[in-house]
């Protein structure tokens, strides 16, 4: 279970640009779910991931992980439980290496020695396996550079690497945004194979509203570094992309937009 209990983010502290984000925000989020984060922009869904990846300092709360707190914890230990895809394909994949430099790489995370290639040949038939989960060859593509791939294929690997170690907290932070439609339509089948396949708990940022509602067993809807919508598997299974617009809608008419 992951818990955000009482986090106030504050921007850029005692200077004229202070911005508190959160302001005792909390989020429980149970072991297997998947959940969908829309909100409009600079509602906090980032910032909200990168505090879960203790990627930014916060000035109050704790972000627990089964009761621990792992904002005290180093990155190398924290990254032991979450795999993190990025918006941004090369992100998550080196392209200089081959696809088995890198697979070996994403097996190395957390282990004490640091990053270092290992190449294990011995692994190289689990790596090939882990790729076949995705159904694009890409097992039969170990010696090939990352860089010399499609977008959508760096991508599908990036989410096998970031789940490569059992990790329990699956990070998506606007992981199709830059791919094309049909592209964005398979990692998005992927991501749910590999989620469902590994067993993770998952917190998708997207500002595809169908996917957020045809993907994942909860949705929230954040605004202004808050939650103003929250649904769980039933009432989400009843959502349609109209329900979240409206909502959308009604939000910025309050701002006055
Ligand atoms: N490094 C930073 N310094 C100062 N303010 C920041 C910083 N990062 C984010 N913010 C502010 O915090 C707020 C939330 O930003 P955040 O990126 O978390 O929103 P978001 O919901 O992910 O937005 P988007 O949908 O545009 O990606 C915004 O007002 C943003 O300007």
């Amino acid at each position: 279970m992951l818990e955000l209990k009482n986090i106030t983010k504050i921007y850029n502290p005692g200077q004229v640009t202070e911005m508190c984000l959160f302001d005792k925000f909390n989020l429980t989020v149970g072991d297997g779910q998947f959940v969908s984060i829309v909100g409009s922009n600079g509602s906090g869904k980032t910032s909200m991931l990168n505090i879960i990846c203790g990627s930014i300092p916060i000035e109050g709360g704790e972000v627990l992980v089964g009761g621990k707190d792992i904002a005290k914890m180093k990155d190398f230990q924290r990254y032991r439980s979450i795999g993190r895809v990025y918006q941004n394909p090369s992100m998550g994949t080196c392209p200089n290496l081959t696809m088995l430099e890198n697979m070996s790489l994403a097996d190395n995370k957390g282990k004490t020695f640091g990053l270092s290639f290992g190449i294990n040949k011995a692994r190289e038939n689990f790596y090939k396996e882990q790729l076949s989960i995705l159904g694009l060859g890409l097992e039969n593509k170990m010696d090939v550079k990352v860089g010399a791939l499609s977008g959508g294929q760096r991508q599908a690997a990036a989410l096998i690497m970031s789940t490569l170690t059992p990790i329990e907290f699956l990070i998506l932070d606007e992981h199709t945004a830059a791919l094309d439609p049909k592209t964005a339509e398979i990692i998005m089948d992927l991501t749910a194979k590999v989620v469902k396949e590994k067993n993770l708990t998952a917190m998708m940022v997207t500002h595809n509203l169908r996917y957020a509602v045809e993907y994942g067993n909860r949705l929230v809807m954040m605004d202004k570094g808050g939650m103003v919508m929250d649904l769980m598997e039933e009432e989400k299974s009843k959502l349609k992309v109209q329900d979240i617009l409206d909502v959308f809608t009604s939000i910025s008419i309050e701002c006055g937009n």
